[in-house]
């Protein structure tokens, strides 16, 4: 089966109450528009995931992020493919967080962390950011 190598951004911030909260977009086009997940995509070739994170996140949102521990790598077979995405810690050092390609997006607390139909291969890093945050 095809691999994509993905890498995504696991946004972290603080609201007003001081509670921890997580970045969550909703996807604008393709086959899983609709569905929630964390900003990201394709590793291009030559690139590290260090560099792609940032490409992907400048193109998706206009940010700037600093790249932080890598949380865990998800291997998940989807029908036509196999999927496996390193997800890192993040946090925006610049930018107004423009939604370039998604519909929608929304910062969650650890409560709300399941309020959101997130795609299939994100439901085991959820319950690891649940433990972690
Ligand atoms: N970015 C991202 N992709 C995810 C997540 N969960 C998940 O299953 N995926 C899948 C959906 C896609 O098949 C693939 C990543 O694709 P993508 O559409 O973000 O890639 P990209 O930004 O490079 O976009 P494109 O140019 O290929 O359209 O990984 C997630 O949390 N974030
Ligand atoms: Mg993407």
């Amino acid at each position: 089966m095809k691999i994509v190598k993905v890498v995504a951004a696991v946004i972290r911030s603080v609201n007003e109450k001081g509670e921890p909260i997580i970045f969550a977009t909703q996807r604008g086009y393709g086959e899983f528009k609709g569905g929630w997940e964390f900003p990201g995509g394709k590793i291009e070739d030559g690139e590290t995931p260090y560099e792609a994170l940032k490409r992907e996140i400048k193109e998706e949102l206009d940010a700037e992020i600093s790249v932080g521990d890598l949380i865990d790598t998800i291997e998940y077979d989807y029908p036509t493919f196999h999927l496996s995405m390193d997800c890192f810690w993040a946090e925006i050092v610049s930018g107004e967080l423009v939604l370039n390609e998604h519909d929608d997006a929304k910062w969650l607390i650890k409560d709300e962390l399941n309020s959101v139909e997130w795609l299939p291969a994100d439901i085991s890093i959820i319950h690891s950011i649940e433990g972690k945050i």
